[in-house]
């Protein structure tokens, strides 16, 4: 095995930084469709990378080039040195584990339960210890549980570990599948948006576990369409725009950089009018229903109804739900269905992300 390694620069906890995760020119062509084109990307020891960009962007893609899910059409990954296997369950093996941009929890089976699925690769006991149940298999069993709540603690869900996982409120299955995938003790976490449906306050606890999880020892490459969450949080951060990397750097580069603005935000339209001129138009339309009343005597009610609609407070599209905030389903962690289909989203596709990069964030 050789271990690539940059001693240049301490880590914060005074250890040689050690590049963890290295990707170079990575290329996952589908067909035609080039979703993810010669991106390098490394992460080291003790550093939280995000990973930002418009949907379609090939995030999840590159994600799933990193775990073994979609071997690349060109290019190598590197976990610590070594070349990753092409399979998902050799590459949580070796030290990586990932969660689900939506969420893949065993639905039926309790909160410790799935906690316990994710330690199977650590478990040495086979098949027959299992139906023979020996001493060796009572003693892994006891030492998985007493592992798994541990995670359930340091997750903050000791206290539901009998719990049906299904029953969970949305956030806490976030959580739940951080547990399990800590339960590989992996030496890099891929998070695939961690935050998507949360609310603020679940936003914010999920920003101090991942910076615990750092703590410990692990360095985590993270995807977020939340951009105050990922400016907070990350180390560095990359941006890729249809396939390809735009920039990378630290938060306050990222940003600033008017390509990542447009690439997010699109650029402002010119003659779009601001709230003043909406508002002018608005009372101008009152005025004139008003006047219109007057004059043909109608009902007051019938006025206000038609006078009141300003341009574009016509009713709001209804609150769309998470598209992940799906009753979770039993599902296989090393094979995974969902990210495995093409999506709706087409290269490109400029839907505004939830919000934008905040210039005022200190981050
Ligand atoms: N298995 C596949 N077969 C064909 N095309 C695919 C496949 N997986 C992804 N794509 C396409 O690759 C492009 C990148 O998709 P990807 O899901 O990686 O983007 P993303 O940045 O993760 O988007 P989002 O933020 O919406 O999750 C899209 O055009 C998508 O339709």
């Amino acid at each position: 095995m050789t271990t690539t390694t940059d001693t240049t620069a301490p880590a914060p906890t005074g250890k040689a930084v050690e590049t963890v995760l290295d990707a170079r020119g990575v290329t996952m062509r589908f067909g035609g469709l080039t979703a993810v084109r010669d991106v390098d990307l490394t992460v080291n020891s003790g550093e939280i990378v995000g990973l930002i960009g418009p949907n379609g962007a090939g995030k999840t893609t590159f994600f799933n080039c990193l775990t073994g899910l979609y071997i690349p059409t060109e290019g190598e990954v590197r976990y610590k040195g070594t070349v990753l296997p092409p399979k998902s369950f050799k590459v949580t093996a070796a030290g990586i584990a990932r969660t689900f941009q939506n969420i893949r929890l065993f639905s039926n089976m309790t909160v410790l339960e799935n906690v316990l699925v994710g330690r199977h690769t650590r478990t040495k006991e086979g098949l027959w210890s299992a139906l023979l149940r020996g001493p060796g298999f009572h003693k892994a069993e006891a030492a998985s549980r007493a592992r798994a709540m541990e995670l359930l603690e340091f997750v903050g869900l000791a206290n539901k570990a009998e719990h049906l996982s299904r029953n969970l409120p949305y956030g806490e299955q976030r959580k739940l599948e951080i547990a399990r995938a800590l339960a590989s003790e992996p030496g890099l976490l891929l998070l695939d948006e961690p935050t998507a449906g949360m609310n603020p306050q679940e936003t914010r606890a999920a920003e101090e576990l991942i910076f615990a999880i750092r703590d410990q020892g692990i360095a985590v490459l993270v995807i977020e369409h939340d951009m105050r969450f990922i400016f907070n949080l990350c180390d560095r951060v990359a941006c890729l725009v249809q396939g390809q990397k735009l920039i990378e750097g630290t938060a306050s580069v990222v940003q600033s950089d008017e390509r990542v603005i447009a690439a997010y935000l699109g650029e402002p339209f010119e003659a779009a009018p601001g709230d003043e001129e909406a508002a002018e138009v608005a009372a101008a339309e009152k005025r004139a229903a008003e006047a219109a009343t007057e004059e043909t005597g109608g009902t007051k009610e019938a006025a206000g109804t038609g006078a009141t609609a300003a341009p574009g407070t016509a009713e709001a599209p209804s609150g769309a739900a998470p598209a992940d905030d799906t009753p979770a389903t039993p599902a296989d962690t090393t094979t995974p269905d969902d990210d495995t289909t093409p999506k709706a989203t087409a290269p490109g596709d400029d839907t505004t992300p939830s919000s934008g990069p905040r210039k005022e964030n200190d981050a």
